[in-house]
Formats: structure tokens, C-alpha cells, sequence
């Protein structure tokens, strides 16, 4: 029995407190609960649910996989009785006094604390009722509700959630506006982009998989032509899969129709109205001509890209990345906060305040890392991060010291694009090497794509699309530097089993 909860004058005072429900804050809590059985762990979180990891299978010294499941906070609290869930959203700190302040007016006082709000979608502008993001499950079924109308939509985006997106939609006409010259630019190169790219022209193929975390349903919308917006509640983000069961689908009956619009950004969204009105008033604005498509019909929203083009569509998403959930904890505290709006985070997940940590998307990682190592906003790494959190936290109160966990000595993320395996390794697109590195190449078309990134003889990255195989022997080679020059483009030849070399 958790014997550590107390009352100090109104406030509930307790050893440590994490904020947030997802990935990270939930690891965070559940480690700490371990190592503090007899001290009650508070976790608030503003999400009616919690996000568990399941299954969780090291693949190799790096690399793992797990299932996410959102569970009923009772179910945390039933697996660690000394968690206590608060379902409230936080609303205000005061690190110089250690307290926090949540929606339902309550007051807490801690010793150490852990944010793991994690992150929303960043979008290419915000309030516009016809752009939308996806985040969380709420966001998800309000996208799906959308498409679910639509006979055309633009993606505008070239990461993670995109790549998704353009694959999955089936029965509406996708235009694909990225800022790069090949699609995927998080992920792949060109090369990898050109491999993957008939993906999106071939017949559709494999039958949907049912969904093992959220049951979506389709209810009528609310105003008809004007999309269904998500709510305004801070849920966790979606991650691997969250497609799987969603019915991503269109009015039209066709399979794929994505078209490509490269090297351009959003430069304005008209709506219906204004572009009518544009179109009749203004001598520059594209009247039908080679610039803008000589539509039949009226849609309900425009958009103008960099490029001179105009297309209209029923919507617009914005796969733009993520912008950390910082507001509620800046006013008052002096966070150091990194350039892409993080709770700055050192080798031991710790904040520039006094006894308050990070872990997740809401931090930036302001270590010096493993020259094979940098962050990316990814289920693994929140649940690294809110592992590691709680251990540094558990050394701090025990005045004991704690090494760098290991999972940060290599950045390793495996994931599917386009129904492919894909394994991305250390400086897989030769993040930060300058021009001083080589790439060696194999390639089978429909089958395979594999690419070390090489510098002075030493593995420094890869990426592995499809059943490789390779990932461990490329994990122990960049994790042991070793010198791989004798080898040359040997080292990718199939002739070669060069597992047995090196394992
Ligand atoms: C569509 C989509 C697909 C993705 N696919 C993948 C993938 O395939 N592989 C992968 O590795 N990663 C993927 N990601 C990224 C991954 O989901 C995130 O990196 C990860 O979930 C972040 O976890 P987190 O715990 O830091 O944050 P979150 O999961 O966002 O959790 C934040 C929690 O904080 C709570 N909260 C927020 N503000 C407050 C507040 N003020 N007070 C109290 N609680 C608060 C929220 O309710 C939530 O419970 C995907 C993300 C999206 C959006
Ligand atoms: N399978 C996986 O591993 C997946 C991971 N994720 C993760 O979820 C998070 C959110 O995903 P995404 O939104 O796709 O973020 P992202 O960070 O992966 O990609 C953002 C993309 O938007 C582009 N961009 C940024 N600003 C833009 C602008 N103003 N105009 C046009 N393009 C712009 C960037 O160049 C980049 O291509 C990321 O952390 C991502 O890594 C998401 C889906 C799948």
C-alpha cells in the first residue's frame, strides 16, 4: 500500500509527478513505480485515456518493437497500485515552489517531475477550418469522416505521416505538394524515393488488417461541404499502424490517383468565395489558363502553390511535423527551450529547472549524442526516453550516479512505407557528415533497397527497404567502427554472405 500521498494546505503532496498519457509518460511512471513501490506516482495526463506498450520484443541490440495499446487509466492503476491516475490536463507550474496546478482546480506539490506532454501537429496555418492535422485518435476519425465526402484532397508534407497517407487513400484523387524533389525526404534519398514510387502508381493489393488499438465509426457529418473538425482535447499521438482498420476512403471507386507537385510550399488557401471573386477581379490570378485547372466543377476550398499552380480540392492536410506542447508550463519558468520549441533536455533527461525532467516529443535533446545518434520524434525514442527519464530520476533521489542508457549510443527505427519493411540506421541520409562521405548502393527493383552511408572506411548509416535481412550485421558495423575499407563495394555484393564475416 502506497504510503507516500499527503495533504499540505489544500495541496496533495507527493514524491513525483509525470504530465502526460502517452507513450513516454506512461514508461516514465510505470518505471517509477517499480523502483518506488511504496511511494505513489502521480500521472496526469488531459486524455481520458493512457497508452500502454505491449508485446515489447528487443529485435536486436537497438532495434525493437512493440504493440501500443489505449487502455482505461484504471487498467494502469490495477497493474501498478501505487499509480495514481489524475485525469485532468495540467494548466500551470511553478517550478521556484514545485507545484503544479491541473484543469480541476486541484494543486500538486512534488519532489521531482517528469513533462511528457508530447507534441501537435504543426500546421501550415492555423485556424482554417479546411486544413486539418492528425494527431491523436480524435483527429484521425475526423480526417477519416472528411475523406470519407471527398473526391480530391492535397497533402501537403513529405515526412513519416504522408508517406502514409498517399499509399493509403483509396477512391479520391490525391495532389502532393512537398517542398523536396524526391517524396519521403525524413526517411529516404532520391534513390530510395525512386524505388519506392511505383508503389503509388500499381493496382491496390493487400487486404486492410484489422485494427488492434481503436474501433473508428462513421457518423454523418456536421455541416455539409465544411469539414468535420477534431476537438480541441490533448490525446497521444497516433503511431505504428494507426491506419490499420481506419476505412481510408473516398466517393470515387477508383484505387490510387496521386499526382506529384514537387519543389513547391503553400502560398495561399482561398476559399470558395474569394477564389470566384478572384478570378473575376484580378488580371494576374490564372483564369483556366496553363496554371490552373480548367475545373468543371466548384470546390469548396483553393489551393495556390509556390509554383504558380492552383488546385481545388475538398480539404487540405497538413503532414507538417510536430511543434512540442510547451504553452502550459513556460509562463512563470525560465525553460532553457530549443529551436524547434523543446523543453531542452541533458544526458540525464533534465530540464534547465530544478527537479523537472522531459521525455518524448516535448524535448529536445541537448546532449552531446553518439556520433550515430540524433533525435526524431518516434514511439521508440519516447518510450527510451521515458524509461531513462525515470531511472535518472531514481538515481537523483538516491544521490546515485547513472550512465547514458545505451539505446542512445545508435539511432535505429524500423517502420513500413508503402508495404515494405524499412530499417533506417545512424546517419542514415548522412545527417551532418558534410560532403566527406560515399554511398555504396544495391538495388532490385520491386524487391529490395539497400544503401550504407561509409565514411573513412567506417559504416556510419543505412537504410534497408525490404526483407534485407542485414540489419543486425549493419547495427553491429556501425556500433563497432570498424574499418571496412578493405572491402569496398564488396560489402553490398549478394554473392558475399557478409554475416559470416562479421557476425
Ligand atoms: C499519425 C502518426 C503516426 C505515427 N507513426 C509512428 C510510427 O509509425 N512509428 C513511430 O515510431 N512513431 C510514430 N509516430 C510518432 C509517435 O506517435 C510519437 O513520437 C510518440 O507517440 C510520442 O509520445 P509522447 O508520449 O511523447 O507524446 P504523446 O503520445 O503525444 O502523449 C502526450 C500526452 O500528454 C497529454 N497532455 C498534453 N498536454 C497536457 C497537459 N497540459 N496536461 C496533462 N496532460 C497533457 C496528452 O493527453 C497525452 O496523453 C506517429 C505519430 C503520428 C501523429
Ligand atoms: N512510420 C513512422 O515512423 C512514422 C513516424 N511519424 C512521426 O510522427 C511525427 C509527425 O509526422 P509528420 O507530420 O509527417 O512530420 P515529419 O517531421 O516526419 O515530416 C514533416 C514534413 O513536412 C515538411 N514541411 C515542414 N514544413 C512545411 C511547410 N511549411 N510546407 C511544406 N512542407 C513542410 C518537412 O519538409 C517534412 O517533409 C514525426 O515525428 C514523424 O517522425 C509519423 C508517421 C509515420
Amino acid at each position: 500500500m502506497a504510503m507516500a500521498m499527503a495533504m499540505a494546505g489544500g495541496a496533495v503532496r507527493g514524491r513525483f509527478a509525470v504530465v502526460g498519457g502517452g507513450i513516454a509518460g506512461v514508461t516514465c511512471a510505470e518505471k517509477l513505480a517499480a523502483e518506488f513501490p511504496s511511494e505513489d506516482i502521480f500521472l496526469m495526463t488531459a486524455s481520458p485515456v493512457i497508452k500502454a506498450v505491449t508485446n515489447f520484443k528487443q529485435v536486436s541490440k537497438t532495434l525493437e518493437e512493440f504493440d501500443v495499446e489505449e487502455q482505461p487509466s484504471f487498467l494502469l492503476e490495477k497493474r501498478y497500485p501505487n499509480i495514481r491516475v489524475i485525469q485532468s490536463g495540467v494548466k500551470q507550474m511553478k517550478s521556484d515552489e514545485h507545484k503544479i496546478y491541473t484543469e480541476d482546480g486541484k494543486e500538486y506539490i512534488y519532489e521531482k517531475l517528469c513533462l511528457c506532454a508530447g507534441a501537435k501537429p504543426k500546421l501550415i496555418v492555423e485556424g482554417n477550418p479546411y486544413v486539418l492535422g492528425i494527431r491523436d485518435t480524435d483527429s484521425a476519425q475526423a480526417f477519416q469522416k472528411n475523406l470519407a465526402q471527398a473526391e480530391r484532397i492535397v497533402v501537403v508534407g513529405n515526412g513519416g505521416i504522408a508517406l502514409e497517407l498517399v499509399y493509403e487513400i483509396q477512391g479520391c484523387e490525391v495532389i502532393w505538394a512537398i517542398k523536396d524533389k524526391a517524396i519521403g525526404n525524413t526517411f529516404f534519398d532520391a534513390g530510395a524515393a525512386e524505388f519506392l514510387l511505383p508503389k503509388l502508381t500499381t493496382e491496390r493489393r493487400e487486404t486492410p488488417i484489422e485494427c488492434k488499438r481503436t474501433k473508428y465509426t462513421l457518423e454523418g457529418s456536421k455541416e455539409k461541404g465544411r469539414p468535420t473538425e477534431a476537438s480541441d482535447k490533448l490525446g497521444s499521438a497516433l503511431g505504428p499502424d494507426w491506419h490499420e482498420g481506419l476505412h481510408l476512403k473516398g466517393t470515387k471507386e477508383f484505387s490510387h490517383k496521386v499526382h506529384i507537385e514537387i519543389l513547391c510550399e503553400v502560398k495561399t488557401i482561398h476559399l470558395q468565395q474569394e477564389f470566384i471573386q478572384l478570378q473575376r477581379t484580378s488580371v494576374t490570378f490564372p483564369k483556366g489558363e496553363k496554371n490552373a485547372e480548367a475545373d468543371e466543377v466548384l470546390w469548396p476550398v483553393y489551393v495556390e502553390l509556390t509554383n504558380g499552380k492552383i488546385y481545388g480540392c475538398n480539404f487540405i492536410v497538413s503532414a507538417t511535423g510536430v511543434v512540442p506542447n510547451v504553452e502550459p508550463f513556460l509562463d512563470g519558468n525560465n525553460f532553457a527551450v530549443g529551436e524547434d520549441g523543446g523543453l531542452k533536455v541533458d544526458k540525464h533527461m533534465h530540464t534547465s529547472l530544478t527537479d523537472v525532467y522531459a521525455a518524448g516529443d516535448i524535448c529536445t535533446a541537448a546532449w552531446e549524442p553518439s556520433p550515430v545518434w540524433h533525435q526524431m520524434r518516434l514511439w521508440t525514442q519516447a518510450r527510451q526516453m521515458g524509461w531513462y527519464a525515470a531511472k535518472c530520476m531514481a538515481a537523483d533521489a538516491l544521490g546515485e550516479s547513472i550512465d547514458m542508457d545505451f539505446s542512445f549510443e545508435l539511432f535505429a527505427h524500423i517502420t513500413k512505407f508503402f508495404n515494405y519493411k524499412v530499417v533506417v540506421l545512424g546517419k542514415y541520409n548522412a545527417q551532418g557528415l558534410g560532403s566527406d562521405h560515399e554511398l555504396i548502393l544495391r538495388c532490385t527493383k520491386g524487391h529490395e533497397y539497400v544503401k550504407v552511408v561509409m565514411q573513412n572506411g567506417r559504416m556510419m548509416g543505412a537504410v534497408l527497404i525490404g526483407e534485407t535481412d542485414l540489419e543486425e550485421t549493419f547495427e553491429n558495423l556501425i556500433l563497432n567502427q570498424m574499418d571496412l575499407s578493405a572491402y569496398g563495394e564488396n560489402l553490398l555484393n549478394p554473392d558475399i554472405d557478409i554475416e559470416d564475416y562479421f557476425d
